[in-house]
Formats: C-alpha cells, sequence, structure tokens
C-alpha cells in the first residue's frame, strides 16, 4: 500500500514537474496550495530519506554555497556566453584560476542547477543567466557570499570570544576578514565605494522578494492623509523606498538619509520629489518638524542598546504629533506562521547575529523599545503590512 502511493505520488510530481508552467497558481486556492506544498516537500524530503540522513545533510549544507562564493568572486556567469558556451581551459585563463579548481567547482554547481555541461563545454542554465541579467540579484549573491556565509562561518567563534557583545565589530564578520573586534560590516562596506552601491542593490533586491515588495509600505500606511508633509527615510540605502512612495504620493517631500551617501548610491528616480542627506542617526536628526520618520529594516541591524540609541537621536527633531514608523519584521511565536516564512525570518535574525549583532524582534519587544528610549513615545500598535510578510510597527511623539 505504501510503496503504491509512493510509485503514484513519484509519478504525479514527475508529471506536474514535465509541464511547470502548470505549477503557476492562478486562484486563491491554488496559491494556498502551491504555499502548502512548499512546506510539505521539505517535509516529504526528511520522511523519504529518514532522520539519520536528513540531519547529515543539515550538518554539511553550507558546503553547497560554496561553488555559489567561488563563481560570485571569480566572476564566472558573465565570462559563460548567454547564447553559447565556453571550455573549461578558456574559462580557466578568464579567471585565473587553475582548470582543475575550476572544473571542481563548476560540476558541484551544477547539481544547484547552475551552469551545465554541454560537449564537455560550459553554458548557461536559466537560473545562472540570472546572474548575467539581473544585476540587482548578482549584487544580492555578493552580499550573501561575501559578507553573510563568511560571518556565519565564524559566527560560534565570535560568540565564545565575546559572549552577549552588543557591539557590531564583536561578531563572525570581524573574524572572517582578519580583524577581530576592530571593525564592523558598515564600516568595512563604507571604505569601497562599489560594495556601497552594491549593498544598495542587494537591499533593493531583496524587497523585491515574494512577500518583501516595498509595495506593500506604499499601500499598507496612509501617506495621503499626510498631503505635502515630509518623510525622512533614515537609513534609506539608494533610496529606492522613498522613490516608490514618492512616486505613489507626488505630495509629499522625501528625505533619504545614509550613512554612505557616496556620490554613487545616489539613484536619480525620475518624476520624485526626493531629497538626500549624509546622516549618521546615532546623532541628533537634522531633520526637523517632519511628519514621519521612516526607518525601514534598520532596527533589526542593531542591539536594544544600540535601538534606543537610535530612537533617542531623533528626539531632538520631533514635533508632537511626529511619527515614527519602522517597517520590518516581526519574529513570530514557534510554529504560528508558514514553515518557510518562520524559517526565513529565524535566517534573518542569525544573519543580523552573525554579522551586526542585531536582532529580528517580537511585537512586545518592539513595544518595549520605545518605553526603554523614552516615555514620551506612545506605542501605537504593530501590524502586518497587506500581502506581505513586512510589518508596520508605529510610535507617536507626544512631546
Ligand atoms: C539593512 S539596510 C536597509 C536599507 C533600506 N532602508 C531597506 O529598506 O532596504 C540598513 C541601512 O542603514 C545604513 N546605516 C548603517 N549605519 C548607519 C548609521 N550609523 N547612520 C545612518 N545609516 C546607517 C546602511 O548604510 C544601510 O543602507
Amino acid at each position: 500500500m505504501v510503496t503504491n502511493s509512493l510509485v503514484s505520488l513519484a509519478a504525479a510530481v514527475r508529471s506536474a514537474l514535465a509541464k511547470p508552467q502548470s505549477l503557476s497558481a492562478s486562484s486563491a486556492e491554488e496559491q494556498e496550495a502551491r504555499l502548502d506544498l512548499i512546506d510539505l516537500l521539505p517535509e516529504l524530503n526528511a520522511v523519504l530519506v529518514g532522520d539519520i540522513e536528513y540531519l547529515r545533510e543539515l550538518a554539511w549544507s553550507a558546503v553547497h554555497v560554496l561553488p555559489v562564493a567561488a563563481i560570485n568572486r571569480w566572476g564566472v556567469a558573465k565570462l559563460v556566453p548567454v547564447h553559447g558556451d565556453i571550455s573549461y581551459e578558456e574559462l580557466a585563463k578568464a579567471t585565473g584560476v587553475s582548470e582543475s579548481i575550476l572544473r571542481r567547482t563548476l560540476r558541484h554547481a551544477m547539481t544547484s542547477r547552475l551552469f551545465c555541461e554541454r560537449n564537455g563545454r560550459v553554458a548557461h542554465t536559466p537560473t545562472s543567466k540570472l546572474l548575467v541579467e539581473n544585476e540587482y540579484l548578482a549584487a544580492f549573491v555578493d552580499l550573501h557570499t561575501e559578507v553573510a556565509f563568511k560571518s556565519l562561518a565564524h559566527t560560534t567563534d565570535a560568540l565564545q570570544k565575546w559572549p552577549d557583545s552588543t557591539s557590531p565589530r564583536e561578531v563572525g564578520y570581524s573574524i572572517a576578514v582578519g580583524k577581530p573586534g576592530e571593525i564592523s560590516v558598515y564600516e568595512d562596506l563604507a571604505k569601497d565605494p562599489a560594495r556601497t552601491v552594491n549593498f544598495g542593490r542587494a537591499m533593493q533586491f531583496f524587497s523585491s522578494g515574494e512577500g518583501y515588495e516595498v509595495t506593500s509600505l506604499v499601500e499598507g500606511y496612509p501617506w495621503g492623509k499626510l498631503g505635502k508633509g515630509t518623510v525622512v527615510d533614515v537609513g534609506g540605502a539608494n533610496g529606492f523606498a522613498s522613490a516608490a512612495i514618492s512616486k505613489a504620493f507626488p505630495d509629499l517631500k522625501l528625505i533619504v538619509q545614509d550613512i554612505r551617501m557616496v556620490g554613487e548610491i545616489k539613484v536619480d528616480y525620475p518624476g520624485t520629489n526626493i531629497e538626500w542627506m549624509q546622516h549618521d542617526y546615532f546623532t541628533p536628526q537634522p531633520v526637523k518638524d517632519a511628519d514621519v520618520y521612516l526607518y525601514r529594516f534598520v532596527f533589526h541591524n542593531q542591539y536594544d542598546d544600540k535601538a534606543t540609541q537610535t530612537l533617542r537621536a531623533a528626539i531632538p527633531a520631533l514635533k508632537k504629533g511626529a511619527r515614527i514608523l519602522i517597517n520590518d519584521e516581526i519574529l513570530p511565536e514557534p510554529g504560528k506562521i508558514r514553515w518557510r516564512n518562520e524559517r526565513a525570518v529565524r535566517g534573518l535574525d542569525a544573519i543580523m547575529l552573525a554579522c551586526m549583532s542585531g536582532h529580528e524582534r517580537g511585537v512586545s519587544e518592539w513595544e518595549e523599545l520605545f518605553k526603554q528610549a523614552d516615555s514620551r513615545y506612545k506605542f501605537l500598535g504593530a501590524a502586518p503590512a497587506p500581502n506581505s510578510k513586512m510589518w508596520l510597527i508605529e510610535a507617536e511623539w507626544t512631546g
């Protein structure tokens, strides 16, 4: 009986995959089924391989990031013709990597749908081609392999060396780059304008992912009520969130602030009303009397001592009734949301720990943060943005 169900299950999956377009969801019911399947398949895999094999695979799963990191570091994607192929020998010459290492690395990558071999030559797959066609995705891969992957590998060492540290320098990243305790990720990235630009693009890419779209921020907050008001986008990177708000609400004035406001990070968004300003959010906020101070994906970079410092630095600028609006994720209670979503937010929480001593927060922790910062902040609440994994967390300055 079990054998029969396995045989028919395998046949059903094979036949569905033979027509991949039939797997895209069109109705709400299909979308639910799609999300159910995304959660069920890893569970099914675990059951099929058994507990021992499951744990073995889990323990060594990071090994499959290595070829991705190498491809990124060696710039392989752009060297492989988009419509054609290239020999290992030519690719080795172009990258400066030995042919044998290159072949081993790429054949490993091929098991993850990156590149394929045609008559012994290397060609793109639809997945690897994305690294050439989408510079925002390429920037995301660069950030995650050159910053997060390295930091994660050194995090248990960092936690042993600096238990309970809240410093963004005392993390896996500083050990990974050979400057233990001496440099934070942002300090390191700021040294190189190209990495600064890349970081902005990586953030923009992250916010194009399912459930992270900036449209939920645009549609989920009553921006229209602010009329010709002013919104300060603190830690706004390359301003993509402000650009989306400004396009939808052209009467608003948006001011994008970031510590790394080197020339290159500024992007020209035609038809928007955006000003740019270099500002360190730990120092007093220079833009006084704005209506909303927006912090998107900023506070999860910080431990609570730094987060309260940031909230206090805003105070000199706040008029009575001004709002602090946070657009971030919320850490759920275990098992209360879809497995894939919980895994994503807990993964992000781990990246914050590894790279910056930051963390994701639950609703009560957000409320507590405002309380700790200043009793004149009135916590207005936290609510999920529409059709999103992101939340809107708001407080009012009561003066
Ligand atoms: C995780 S990114 C979020 C970017 C953007 N708000 C988004 O939604 O993707 C955090 C941003 O804070 C900026 N940042 C870091 N330290 C800062 C500081 N001390 N003052 C101002 N901005 C800072 C970084 O440069 C980065 O652009």
